[in-house]
């Protein structure tokens, strides 16, 4: 095994540690019940030893044998409430030390930057914050307390034996060096074996959610699970794993089972041997016919643990993985905006490291209080430009100001508290209107909600809902059609009130009377702010205070709609093929805005 690797496996081993000891008292008092109630399951075996004693005595001694028979139910009930309470105290230690990673996962992925999700597939991040998550539920509530039993009454045991008669101790040990090699080799590749099952059930999920997402389009394409490439591929992956893993890994399991089970063939002759020699009392005969393969087959209560270990360990590293991801860095001091204009110097941006840069030394002012417009070809980099101003992605050269001053200089809250976000697709959470509404600003009162909405043109449908308000909206709520969604990212950000705008436009049309409606809408939120403006309307362009026109990742003009119809051959073409498509649209008013707010 390579240093790295070692290094590596050290690090997560230190990790199940230190989640063990987030809940340390509950965990070592699970391990030390269950540890208890092992070792009291072997109380039967040593009782069974002196009955035999106790019958075969003459006369029998029939008060021992009662007495004996007392002690194993006594024993039996003792065990029964050792092992209660070692399933208690393990679920519990279990549940804190999921919620605790649970909360540490959420808050870090509140904070890491836009780029860390562009690197991670949504199935791999699924599987992470549930499935890795669930794993070390397992660990804590079961594996570990079941291999602190398993480790230690069979150490403790044999050491016991070894007193009772160290030549039968040795003979029910006899077998375990050769189970353990068996073990060995069948454990060999088991954490090779565990990662790659892992990066197929990662495909696996992804596939599943790009399945279930998409399955309005694979329906209409008529597609089915089998033809859907990846899903179909993972799923076989994921059948031939387990059919290889069973092939490699079943011999292996299948002889330690055997060997581990079989410590009679070695006890019975040399036991009897030695009895009849008259060097071994009955008692110690019986004691370890009974006993000595019970010492082994806590030996495969171990290596079930063991086997284990290698899958939680590679689930606690992916968790490490994602909590050790630095925060996106924000100021902790008290610089504040000297005004609401945003300034671009020389911007650079590219969304991999070594990948192709998308914006190249990109340079314009947006004045506060002005509409500024973006517009170029499609893939020029107006969304991407736009996501730098909130730090939604990072600018890799130059810099984004705000007031003068450099976005990655304010604390981020500042930044946040001053921009609004309307871009093209509108999310709603599950949960009510009202409470998606709020997430702009969650001390809104119900006086200031109606206000935003009329002001947004969402209050009548609203009023229409089902339970008005309180009606659930997303996934499993009530649909909204796109131009109510759009109205409604609108309300929510007028209720945030921010001074700067940011809004990206969408290409599709909308019918006339909700495009009106959205054009109202937008018209009160653009009204005393700073907006920039990634544009599609025509009324939007040919009505902003400044337009910039970006092509390829770089600024190629910029000023009033008249100069660059004068001067700009693109935003001529631009412009051409926006009046065309208006016509197209047979007199509609144009390209509609969608709106998605983020803030
Ligand atoms: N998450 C991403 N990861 C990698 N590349 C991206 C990502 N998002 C956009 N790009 C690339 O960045 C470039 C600029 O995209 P962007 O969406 O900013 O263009 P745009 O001008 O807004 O286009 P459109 O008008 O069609 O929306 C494109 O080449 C696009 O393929």
């Amino acid at each position: 095994m390579s240093e790295a690797t070692n290094a590596h496996q050290e690090q997560a081993l230190k990790g199940l540690g230190a989640l063990l000891a987030l809940q340390g008292s509950l965990v070592a008092g699970a391990a030390l019940a269950s540890t208890l109630a092992a070792a009291l399951a072997l109380v039967p075996f040593f009782v069974v030893a002196r009955m035999a004693t106790a019958i075969y005595a003459t006369p029998p001694d029939l008060d021992a044998v009662r007495s004996l028979a007392f002690a194993a139910a006594g024993a039996l009930v003792v065990r029964y409430a050792l092992v209660a309470a070692a399933n208690m105290l393990a679920h519990v230690a279990a549940f804190r030390v999921l919620h605790d990673l649970r909360l540490r996962l959420a808050k870090k992925l509140g904070a890491v930057p836009l780029s860390f999700f562009s690197r991670r597939g949504a199935g791999e991040l699924k599987k992470t914050l549930l499935d890795d998550v669930n794993q070390i539920e397992g660990f804590v509530a079961h594996y570990f307390p079941d291999a602190i039993a398993a480790f230690v009454v069979p150490l403790s045991t044999a050491i016991a034996l070894l007193w009772v008669d160290w030549r039968m101790a040795l003979a029910s040990l006899v077998m375990a060096p050769i189970a353990i090699v068996a073990m060995a080799i069948a454990m060999r590749d088991v954490g090779k074996a565990h990662q790659h099952w892992n990066e197929i059930q990662s495909r696996m999920n992804t596939s599943l959610l790009e399945y279930l997402r998409g399955i309005h389009v694979i329906k209409t394409f008529g597609l089915t699970a089998q033809r859907f490439g990846d899903l179909s591929r993972s799923i076989e992956d994921g059948l031939a794993w387990m059919v290889g893993f069973m092939r490699t890994n079943g011999r292996g399991y299948g002889a330690f089972g055997t060997l581990i089970g079989s410590s009679l063939v070695v006890l019975v002759p040399v036991g009897g041997w030695l009895h009849m020699r008259g060097t071994l009392s009955l008692e110690s005969l019986v004691l370890f016919l009974v006993l000595g393969p019970q010492l082994l087959m806590s030996l495969m209560r171990l290596m079930f643990a063991w086997g284990n270990v290698d899958r939680i360990k590679a689930s606690n590293t992916r968790i490490q993985a994602i909590l050790a991801v630095p925060d996106l860095e924000t100021s902790t001091g008290d610089a504040r905006p000297a005004h609401d204009g945003i300034t671009f110097r020389e911007v650079g941006f590219r969304y991999e490291d070594g990948g192709p840069e998308v914006l190249h030394d990109v340079s314009f002012e947006v004045p506060a209080g002005k509409v500024t417009a973006l517009v170029g070809p499609s893939g020029a980099g107006k969304t991407t430009l736009v996501r730098l101003v909130p730090r939604l992605w990072e600018a890799h050269s130059g810099r984004v100001e705000l007031g003068g001053v450099d976005v990655r200089a304010l604390p981020l809250d500042t930044l946040l508290s001053r921009v609004s976000m309307v871009f093209q697709e509108v999310f709603l959470f599950h949960g009510t209107v009202r409470e998606n509404l709020r997430l702009a600003r969650p001390d809104a009162t119900d006086e200031q909600i109606d206000a935003a909405c009329r002001a947004a043109r969402a209050y009548d449908f609203i009023q229409v809902l089902p339970r008005k308000y309180d009606t659930l909206l997303g996934e499993r709520g009530a649909r909204l059609s796109g131009g109510e969604k759009q109205r409604l990212s609108i309300a929510r950000a007028l209720l945030k009130d921010a001074p700067v705008l940011l809004l990206d436009e969408a290409t599709a049309f909308a019918d006339p009377e909700n495009e009106a409606r959205i054009q109202e809408a937008l018209s009160e939120l653009c009204a005393g702010r700073t907006v920039l403006v990634v544009a599609h309307r025509l009324s939007t362009i040919a009505t902003a205070d400044h337009i910039v026109v970006l092509d390829g990742g770089r600024v190629n003009d910029q000023g009033t709609h008249d100069e660059l119809l004068a001067r700009s051959a693109l935003y001529r073409r631009l412009w051409k093929s926006h009046t065309e498509a208006l016509d197209w649209s047979l007199g509609e008013p144009g390209p509609s805005l969608v709106a998605e707010e983020v803030a």
